[in-house]
């Protein structure tokens, strides 16, 4: 397991990180969200020694990370970090031979993800001759050459396609599942939906929330989707005016309106609606991932000084 420890730090008087805690398990991918400038970047750079945390610790299966752990990680860091010139192959011949591999392992390696990454018609290619997508095709593949036993990546799907997208989703799969933990930040909240199995909100340098999709649908407050012919201001007249407050349109019509702190149950709902229509429809209203953020992170948007998510 990797994991982040209590990690604080300021920029000058700045605080930027408040004692952020984070488990990535073996085998699991998390996606790092939140809004610029929340701190993603410059946890990131923590794990991977690039930056220091003013205090806390990083640990990779109860080892404090040092040089030894980052040479058997891979990272894909915001600022890329590839030789322009280079030609796409001797680039990642290059990497994997820094990271330890066999002239031969290495030639091997390069071969292998050139092919995954669909790059093998680039291969004798210079970096810079490149589209920015196919750039950050050859990034991943640097960052996976040496067959890293952790993953930290810092937006690694921004610019890409979605045959890309598609590619890159499955190989980080893949890595999950010979074991190792994957990290990356996103703003694609769709895809971090998607693609992971657990997502972390910061805001402001601080976790606001942390765990599967599932986990973060506050279970105790029971929502329903309700698709009627009836309008919805006569039969919610007949609720609970704690439950009347919360109708919301749901995204692909319909109304969603929440029952939580009322005494009414799905039952006392649809026989309301049935006094005014049909019941066409009425089922628990899961939120998608950009719900749950915004309700996590909106509260005090005023308070966000550099968010746009
Ligand atoms: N080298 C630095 N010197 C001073 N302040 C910095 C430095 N690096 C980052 N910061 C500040 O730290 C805060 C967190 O930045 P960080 O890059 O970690 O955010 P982020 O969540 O990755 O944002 P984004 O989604 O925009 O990439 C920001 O307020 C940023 O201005």
């Amino acid at each position: 397991m990797l994991a982040l420890e209590h990690l604080r730090k300021s920029y000058g008087t700045r605080p930027v990180l408040h004692d952020v805690s984070l488990p990535v398990e073996r085998g699991e991918i998390l996606g790092f969200v939140g809004g610029n400038g929340a701190g993603k970047t410059t946890s990131m750079r923590i794990v991977l020694g690039v930056t220091e945390a003013d205090s806390g610790r990083v640990l990779l299966d109860g080892e404090p990370v040092d040089d030894g752990i980052r040479s058997r990680m891979g990272y894909m860091p915001e600022e890329r970090g590839l030789y322009d010139t280079m030609r796409v192959e001797h680039q990642l011949r290059f990497f994997a031979e820094l990271r330890g591999l066999t002239r031969g392992d290495a030639r091997r390696a390069a071969a292998y993800w050139l092919e995954v990454l669909g790059l093998s018609q680039r291969r004798q290619s210079r970096l810079q001759e490149l589209s920015l997508g196919n750039q950050q095709r050859v990034q991943l593949a640097a960052a996976l050459v040496h067959a890293p036993d952790t993953l930290v990546l810092d937006e690694p799907f921004s610019g890409l396609d979605p045959l890309a997208v598609d590619v890159m989703s499955r190989v980080l799969r893949e890595e999950a599942d010979r074991g190792v933990p994957v990290i990356f930040s996103s703003h694609q909240l769709d895809l971090v939906e998607r693609v992971c199995d657990r997502v972390a909100v910061l805001r402001q340098g601080s976790l606001l929330a942390h765990g599967t999709v599932a986990e973060l649908t506050d279970e105790a407050q029971p929502r329903y989707l309700v698709r009627s012919d009836a309008d919805s201001r006569l039969w919610s007249a007949e609720l609970d005016s704690a439950a009347r407050d919360t109708l919301e349109p749901a995204p692909d019509g319909g109304v969603i309106v929440s029952l939580a702190g009322t005494p009414e149950g799905p039952d006392h709902l649809a026989d309301a609606v049935r006094r005014h229509g049909s019941l066409l429809e009425l089922r628990p209203w899961r939120p998608s991932l950009f719900e749950i953020y915004r309700s996590v992170v909106d509260p005090h948007p005023a308070d966000q000084e550099e968010s746009t998510a």
